[in-house]
């Protein structure tokens, strides 16, 4: 006999139907809205002078290496992945030598697999490096294979929440999702990408970390 008093399906189930469930219309338009995003954020960051952003570089570098210290101390051989500077990055090669040269391992990230995650070679200062997927410079087949324990994530855009807009590709989201565990991921860009919030779908694990030319930014993940 059913009880009128009960649900006819499981309450684990109105997820499905509420307003705020997955609602692929609105994943639609973020996906849009993100497309347009990019292509504005990457414009202003083409248009920033040589000098401003040479100067930002060098200070997101004084930052980085300080956050370093103070969470990794000296921890030698510990794996840090970087990344080569493509469409107006900031550059952090010369902190990246001065890290190799004390010690620490530097791994670049690499697309081997399209839509797949991405892993991480070892580099060194002066390694000749071969075209990538999308031409960016990675390190040879040759290189070791290793993990990051700390991973530098380049930004689009970013939020005050710790989310991250790429490229598009949604590599950071699936290399994150596949490693446990979890690098200790720093976000890096200008502080002008900042969106007041990137509309984060299920599939975006935000930064540990957010550091712009300003310094450390604000995270929920935050003391
Ligand atoms: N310097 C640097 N290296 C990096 C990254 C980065 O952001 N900066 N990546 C950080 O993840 C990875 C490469 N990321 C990529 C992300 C998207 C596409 C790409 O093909 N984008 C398409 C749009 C994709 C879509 O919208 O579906 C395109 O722009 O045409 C390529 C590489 C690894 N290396
Ligand atoms: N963990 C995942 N598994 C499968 N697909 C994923 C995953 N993460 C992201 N994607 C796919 O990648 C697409 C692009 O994701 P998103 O807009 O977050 O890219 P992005 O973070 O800007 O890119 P990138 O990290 O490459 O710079 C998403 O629409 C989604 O379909």
């Amino acid at each position: 006999m059913p009880d009128p008093g009960r649900p006819a399906s499981p309450p684990c189930m109105a997820a499905d139907f509420a307003p705020d469930g997955p609602d692929p219309q609105q994943a639609l338009d973020v996906a849009r809205w993100r497309r347009a995003e990019r292509l504005r954020l990457r414009s202003e960051r083409d248009a920033l002078a040589v000098a401003a952003r040479a100067a930002a570089g060098q200070a997101i570098s004084r930052h980085l290496r300080a956050l370093l210290a103070e969470r990794f101390g000296e921890a030698r051989g510990m794996v840090l992945s970087a990344y080569w500077p493509i469409k107006g990055e900031p550059d952090l090669r010369p902190l990246l030598a001065d890290l190799h040269a004390a010690g620490r391992v530097i791994a670049l990230p690499v697309v081997e697999v399209k839509a797949s995650p991405l892993v991480f070679r070892r580099w060194h200062p002066g390694q000749p490096l071969i075209r990538g997927h999308w031409n960016i410079p990675v390190p040879p087949p040759s290189a070791d294979l290793v993990i990051p324990t700390v991973a530098l994530a380049p930004l689009v855009g970013w939020d005050g929440a710790g989310f991250r807009l790429g490229y598009g590709g949604g590599y950071f989201d699936r290399t994150l999702d596949s490693l446990t565990p979890r690098p200790f991921t720093i976000g890096i860009g200008f502080q002008s990408a900042r969106l007041s919030t990137i509309f984060p779908q299920p599939h975006d694990i935000p930064m540990d970390a957010i550091l712009t030319e300003a310094g450390l930014q604000p995270t929920p993940e935050d003391p």
